[in-house]
């Protein structure tokens, strides 16, 4: 099931393919006491969730985050749940700093636990709330938490000037369906569809949302 992940992406070494080989068991196992992926899902996992938190790939290289320095790369995952998008992304981009926080306990011990297993140095966790996070990042990564505007309201001040990527810095969303209304105010928010990169119907639907915030 896993191999789906090597097939679009070859580039990544054996040590990422072993790690995304190991969340098929770890979810499993810990979905059994926790739900943190509905149980209509979990058979869907490497397609549903680890492909598609990987849809942004499609659209940034985050790059290194140099150790002890304050300039590398920093991402903030907002209400990762169970690590999504952020424990698939942080496999990929090994180098670059993820922080994932989430408003339910649980959900931040089952994160936690899987950072572990897989021995992810790049991951910090937070149980929490978005708009109480501290610190500066550079992309403000999400799936499935609320709409743009409220999502806008607690992050905004959380994204930092300066920008060494492809991509001005701000927020990168996982959303489907028609976007029209939700964004309608939201004039500088580009939608790359999922569509165009993963062949699977899941994806009919499903686009990433950049919004530069600085
Ligand atoms: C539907 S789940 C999505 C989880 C994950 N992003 C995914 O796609 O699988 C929404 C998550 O957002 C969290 N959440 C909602 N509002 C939040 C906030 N203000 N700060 C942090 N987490 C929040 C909830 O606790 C919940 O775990």
């Amino acid at each position: 099931m896993h191999q789906i992940i090597k097939e679009h992406f070859p580039h990544i070494t054996d040590h990422q393919l072993e790690q995304f080989s190991r969340l098929g068991d770890l979810y499993a196992e810990w979905n059994a006491q926790i739900n943190v992926i509905s149980r209509k899902d979990i058979d869907q996992l490497y397609t549903r969730h680890v492909l598609h938190s990987l849809g942004i790939v499609s659209v940034v290289r985050f790059r290194e985050s140099l150790p002890n320095k304050t300039g590398g790369t920093r991402v903030l995952d907002v209400g990762t749940g169970g690590g999504f998008p952020g424990i698939p992304l942080a496999i990929m981009f090994p180098k670059t700093s993820f922080h994932l926080i989430d408003a339910i306990g649980k959900k931040i011990k089952v994160v936690d636990a899987v950072v572990e297993a897989l021995g992810l140095t790049n991951v910090t966790t937070e149980h929490g709330r978005a708009e109480k996070v501290k610190g500066r990042f550079d992309f403000v990564v999400s799936r499935a938490v609320t709409n743009m505007p409220d999502f806008v309201s607690w992050v905004r001040n959380k994204i930092r000037k300066e920008s060494c990527h492809n991509l001005k810095n701000g927020i990168l969303y996982l959303k489907g369906g028609d976007l029209t209304e939700e964004l309608k105010d939201f004039p500088k928010a580009q939608i790359y569809e999922l569509e165009d990169v993963f062949e699977d119907p899941f994806f009919e639907t499903k686009k990433v949302v950049h919004l530069p915030l600085k």
